[in-house]
């Protein structure tokens, strides 16, 4: 009997009936979430209205507390998060050979494929996903929708834009809750100067199709986005989890119209690791598949380097990471993932 296990493509993940060996995981105890309770809804990131007078201090608190919250009265309509979902169920719904023609020539910049994060695990995850980094992705709609491609460009050129505005707003509640502003940050000074932009958007449209034995399975593995920040819109289905020191793996339920935003590694740089990065993963489900999209909001491009803040630093601390660029940080995290602030600790800490 030919060996079902090579066969199997991330492509159609959902038609399998049995989970394949090289997707199966172990989980130890600590491994697993809290059940939500009651008690452990309370345990779960904010929701923050953007609206709250109260938003710095909020969001301050859960920057600091999560690295994580949800947002309400964000400003993106809902129209084009329905729009931007069912883009995705489209894409997703494709037959799979068609979709491995628009695999991504390299990793990191667009099209389709198994997430970026895939070599540094043994195990295979429960998931496929379409990058929009640069604008090769339109090369890649084009083959797949022939006839809707205007449409669908359409749609990822309003959301960017959108999402970045909204990125920039929260990225200045954050700072201001750390008693500083974005002309603190001396590169994005020079940048916002010269007319350019602060930070550069991707998008990731992940998909977690339906999964035989999901409590051995993984959607997406933990990790830190390399981002200042990220904002997530989830479908209805829950299976994102944050991981909190003191609690453990935490879900994130979906509340109808909120979006999620999780501090990347780059703004823990910028905070000298005052607001931590967040370690969060991707849980999959018997009963329903699950898409989110998230926009990742990245570093700024060229031989700008990136330093923690001086201000926030203050006079009696110490930087605690080196000056680098932003390519340099994401050279250094896809080759040693998780270990990557240690590789960029300041060897003689200076203030
Ligand atoms: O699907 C999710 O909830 C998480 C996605 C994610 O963490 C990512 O794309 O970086
Ligand atoms: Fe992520």
């Amino acid at each position: 009997m030919p060996s079902l296990k090579e066969d199997v493509s991330i492509g159609n993940l959902g038609s399998l009936q049995t989970l394949p060996d090289s997707f199966t995981w172990k989980f130890t105890a600590a491994d697993s979430a809290l059940p939500l309770s009651s008690s452990a809804v309370e345990e779960s990131i904010p929701v923050i209205d953007l609206s709250d007078p109260d938003v710095i201090t909020l969001i301050g608190n859960a920057c600091k507390t999560w690295g994580a919250f949800q947002i309400s009265n964000h400003g993106i309509p809902q129209k084009l998060l329905n729009d931007i979902e069912s883009l995705s169920k489209t894409l997703f719904d494709i037959p799979s050979e068609k979709k491995l023609e628009a695999t991504s020539s390299d990793k990191g910049v667009s099209g389709y494929g198994e997430p970026r994060i895939a070599s540094f695990f043994e195990r295979k995850m429960w998931s496929e996903g379409f990058t929009i980094a640069d604008g090769s992705y339109r090369d890649h709609f084009l083959t797949l929708w022939p006839h809707d491609y205007t449409k669908y460009c359409g749609i990822i050129e309003e959301f960017k834009g959108k999402m970045e505005n909204l990125a920039s707003r929260l990225l200045s509640w954050i700072l201001g809750s750390l008693g500083v502003t974005v002309d603190d940050i001396e590169w994005a000074q020079k940048l916002e100067n010269s007319g350019s932009k602060v930070g550069r958007g991707a998008i990731r449209l992940n998909h977690y199709p339906v999964c035989p034995e999901p409590e051995r399975a993984m959607g997406l593995a933990a990790h830190t986005d390399s981002t200042i920040l990220t904002i997530l819109h989830q479908s209805n289905t829950g299976g994102l989890q944050v991981f909190r020191e003191e609690t453990g793996w935490v879900t994130v339920e979906p509340v109808p119209g909120a979006l999620v935003v999780n501090i990347g590694d780059l703004f823990h740089i910028l905070s000298n690791g005052k607001i931590m990065s967040v370690v969060h993963r991707a849980r999959v489900n018997q009963i329903r598949s699950r898409i989110s999209i998230a926009y990742l909001w990245g570093g700024p491009a060229g031989d700008v380097e990136i330093r923690p803040i001086p201000k926030i630093v203050g006079p009696a601390e110490s930087a605690l990471y080196r000056p680098i660029t932003w390519n340099e940080y994401l050279r250094i995290k896809y080759e040693v993932f998780d270990k990557a602030f240690d590789a960029i600790r300041a060897v003689n800490p200076t203030n």
